[in-house]
């Protein structure tokens, strides 16, 4: 039987997005994807396209160079060294175009491996935890919103982001010190001004105005897209919401089309949609601030070097190469600098991306019922196969206490009938035997041995009949003579293709599905089986026959029947009731 989930550490309190705490998010999250078997080849892909990016910042120092020659052969007329330069120009083209392909590709077959591995981890956290049961509304601390967003799209967006950002930045910090040191060299002259009658003198002054120019242009930018990150964390869940309703829709279309519930769903998409306008809204007016400071900046950066370095071309400290190379020098420092302004529409989305990813990941790995009610069930394995109940009382999660349970103990290979009224937790008693309802108190000794489940609608998520019949073993592991037959005998022969033993679960009718719940049972083999209603749409006849069928295949399960009508054709030995409606009593 699945056991109960391990004791959970305390969460961490919701915290403010503050850098710091985004960096640590990340921090997890990179580490989550990069380590693991193989994670040196990662590391020697990641230098590899590090090294492609250092022949890049290379190429570009040699095309700042290029300009000086250039120029100067112009203002020379000299043709001979023009047409030299030209070939030149063509060398460290075709060498930039080179190193990024190569770079291109490496990127990509290094962003497979890392999201490979970041979406394994979500899903072994998702499932192996059993959040995605634990993390809904109303059973968990911190419901997770849209886990399939953040499983699929993030973790997609986070290894491409951080990949991206990650090389860029470093390439970006050794750029950085090779343009300075251009620029240092380039800049010896000094700038002569007067204000108020004083003259004021500042040697290399296009090395101190590039971090100046940045800085302030940075901090204006900053405070007009702040609250970007909020609006992109909101757009996603919007989109999220609206797109899970179309789900809904197409995963329940008879239930749609058969209580005529278009306008109910037109209702409700409207309203969901009526989300991502509003927030659309919000980004528009959020946008139209950042990019007022934003636009011009970005317009500006690449021409304003050439007015600030015409001082000096003016003053005859340079030509006028000289002077365009210290112009492309100064464009390269600024916009090196400007990393973050360039980005930073981006990066306030990547932070929207490390907050929902992350979340994810720490709530799965520890999800954490509601707090308020009491998780007082000690379970225990049983020493001698029986299932035993003692003291137990169970309540919902959020602490609504239901009638006691009798104490109660079952043999293996007996057949147990539970009856009681709607609603008084009899679902609830079989989620408790099996590890997943933690919520009351009292003694459950658990017997090992493999554990089945029939519930009563859907069967189980499968693709074809095979593997749900099957499910969740393989079905390779399975004799596809035996599955034909199991089949055939419920009446579901006509579902298999006579091939392949492949077809489609669209389609099947609600006894259909219930048969199919019986050919599981009967394939699995299992020690334990409990049916939760799994008969109920079926007819008398047919379940009385049945029943007996899956009686006579499984001589040694044990078999739990939740069902408010007494189950025919399986010899009961013994009732047990929920709650205070005796059903029996009450047909007397
Ligand atoms: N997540 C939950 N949050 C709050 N209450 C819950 C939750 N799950 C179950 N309950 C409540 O616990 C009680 C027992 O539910 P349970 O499904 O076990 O009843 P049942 O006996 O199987 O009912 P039925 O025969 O109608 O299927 C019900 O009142 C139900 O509303």
């Amino acid at each position: 039987m699945p056991e109960r989930a391990p004791d959970r550490p305390s969460r961490p309190s919701s915290q403010r997005p503050t850098l710091r705490l985004t960096l640590r998010r990340a921090a997890r999250l990179t580490r989550a994807a990069c380590l693991g078997p193989g994670a040196w080849k990662a590391g020697l892909l990641f230098a590899t396209i590090l090294s492609l990016s250092f022949v890049e910042i290379w190429i570009s120092l040699r095309q700042i160079d290029w300009y000086r020659d250039f120029y100067n052969a112009l203002e020379k007329v000299d043709a001979a060294a023009a047409v030299h330069q030209i070939g030149i120009f063509c060398i460290l083209t075709a060498s930039g175009v080179v190193t990024f392909l190569i770079g291109d590709y490496l990127q990509k077959a290094l962003q497979l491996r890392l999201r490979t591995r970041l979406t394994v981890q979500a899903i072994d956290h998702w499932l192996g935890n059993r959040a995605y049961w634990l993390l809904r509304p109303g059973f968990g601390a911190t419901p997770v919103e849209n886990p399939d967003q953040r499983v699929a799209e993030d973790c997609r967006q986070f290894v491409e982001k951080i990949l991206e950002y990650s090389l860029e930045l470093i390439s970006k910090v050794v750029a950085l010190v090779s343009y300075v040191a251009l620029l240092w060299s380039l800049s010896s002259f000094v700038l002569a001004i007067t204000v108020f009658g004083f003259g004021i003198e500042i040697p290399r002054y296009m090395v101190w105005l590039a971090p100046i120019y940045v800085g302030l242009a940075s901090l204006v930018i900053h405070l007009g897209g702040r609250a970007l990150k909020r609006v992109y964390f909101t757009r996603e869940r919007a989109e999220a919401d609206f797109r899970h309703a179309l789900i809904q829709i197409r995963a329940s279309a008879d239930l749609v089309a058969q209580t005529q519930g278009e306008a109910a769903e037109k209702r409700r998409l409207d309203q969901r949609f009526g989300q991502i306008e509003l927030n659309w809204r919000r980004l528009m007016r959020r946008e139209f601030l950042f990019y007022l400071f934003h636009r011009p900046y970005q317009t500006t950066i690449l021409r304003v070097p050439t007015f600030f370095a015409l001082p000096a071309y003016l003053a005859g400290a340079v030509t006028l190469g000289g002077m365009m190379q210290l112009a492309n020098a100064f464009g390269s420092v600024t916009q090196t600098l400007s990393w973050f302004i360039f980005r930073y529409r981006a990066l306030a989305e990547f932070v929207a991306v490390c907050e929902r990813l992350d979340g994810l990941m720490q709530n799965a790995r520890a999800p954490e019922p509601l707090p308020g009610a009491a998780q007082k069930i000690d379970r225990v394995a049983s020493a001698d196969g029986w299932l035993r109940l003692e003291g137990l009382r169970l309540s919902t999660p959020d602490g609504r206490w239901l009638d006691p349970t009798p104490d109660y103990a079952l043999r293996p290979g007996a057949r147990l009938w539970i009856a009681g009224g709607s609603g008084q937790g009899k679902t609830t008693l079989l989620s408790a035997v099996s590890g997943l309802w933690i919520w009351g108190e009292g003694r459950i000794e658990a017997p090992a041995g493999k554990f089945a489940f029939l519930p009563a609608g859907a069967p189980v998520l499968a693709e074809t009949i095979r593997a749900a019949a099957c499910h969740p073993e393989d079905p390779a592991t399975h004799d596809p003579k035996r599955l034909h037959r199991v089949l055939s005998r419920l009446g579901l022969g006509h579902r298999l293709d006579p091939c392949l033993l492949e077809t489609s679960l669209s389609g099947l009718s609600m006894g259909e599905r219930q048969r199919l719940g019986l050919a599981r049972a009967v394939m699995l083999r299992p020690d334990w089986l409990v049916l939760d209603e799994a008969t109920a749409a079926l007819d008398p006849m047919t379940e009385a026959d049945l029943l007996g069928w899956l009686a006579a295949e499984l001589p040694d399960t044990t078999i739990i029947m939740v069902a408010h009508r007494r189950p025919t054709g399986l010899r009961l030995d013994d009732t047990l009731h929920i709650g205070q409606t005796d059903p029996e009593r009450k047909t007397a």
